[in-house]
């Protein structure tokens, strides 16, 4: 699946809401329950990844999705090593919060070749950590400062840079678990600076942050703890599709 499917929803001004699969945590019939309950109420996209991935059980994760739902499956990987060619696209994300050149280039030199080969959809992402109010697996493993979350103009200029440089869409992350999720101000702020798809993620938990999240310019919010917590909050988060 090509970006340019994104960058219709926000020229079209759509609202998607992403349901992101951790497969280290998908044991004990989990998937079965989400999907389940996906099937009547469902999200535009699941999102398949983990900053840390400790099991083996990505490909078996997407290879589930793909025979049990026609949601499109997109990765968000943690490193270079988290590609599965049965998705449909891959959010190559570089680490623009950060200045680590491994994961602003490196990691993505290596993967290259099998990024080509795979097939896959590629949406190149800049992606920035916000503060969230603790510490978090992304911003210790990539060993980076978040942006401080009472600071949307650096977020803006931020991608500002990232657009100039040809990347296609934004993810703003407060991280996974996050106690503040990111502001509708440093949204807003991301959204008046360039004209690129939004994606919002981190601690978002309730049907009143999406809506605030896509009010300010989002154009994905992504909700993974509080689902995998509570499977069946999926239901009054896409409150069945009306807004989506
Ligand atoms: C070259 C390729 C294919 C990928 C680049 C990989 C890079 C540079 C990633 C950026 C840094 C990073 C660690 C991102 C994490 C993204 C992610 C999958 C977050 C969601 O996972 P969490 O839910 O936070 O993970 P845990 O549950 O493991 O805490
Ligand atoms: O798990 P949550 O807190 O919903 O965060 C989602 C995602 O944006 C984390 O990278
Ligand atoms: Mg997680």
């Amino acid at each position: 699946m090509n970006v340019t499917e994104l960058h219709k929803m926000k020229e079209a001004g759509q609202k998607g809401l992403v349901v992101l699969i951790d497969p280290d945590k998908c044991g004990d019939g989990y998937l079965d329950e989400l999907l389940t309950i996906a099937a009547v109420n469902k999200p535009t996209f699941f999102f398949v990844g983990g900053s840390l991935m400790t099991t083996q059980r990505l490909n078996e994760t997407v290879q589930f999705l793909k025979k049990n739902t026609d949601v499109p499956v997109i990765l968000f990987p943690g490193s270079g090593n988290q590609i599965d060619e049965n998705a449909d696209a891959i959010l190559l994300l570089s680490l623009i919060s950060g200045r680590n050149p491994e994961l602003l280039i490196g990691e993505h030199v290596k993967a290259a070749p099998a990024l080509k080969a795979s097939g896959l959809g590629i949406w190149s992402t800049g992606y920035i950590l916000v503060d969230g109010g603790a510490p978090t697996t992304a911003s210790y493993i990539s060993g980076s400062q978040p942006v401080p979350r009472n600071k949307p103009e650096i977020a803006a200029v931020t991608a500002m840079a990232a657009e100039m440089i040809g990347m296609q869409c934004i993810y703003l992350d407060a991280g996974s678990g996050a106690q503040n999720e990111v502001s509708p101000k440093m949204i807003n702020s991301v959204s008046k600076s360039v004209d690129l798809p939004i994606i919002v993620g981190g601690g978002m938990k309730t049907r009143d942050q999406l809506e605030a999240a896509w009010n300010a310019g989002a154009t994905l919010v992504v909700v993974g703890n509080a689902i995998e917590k509570e499977p069946a909050l999926l239901e009054s988060l896409s409150e069945s599709g009306s807004q989506l």
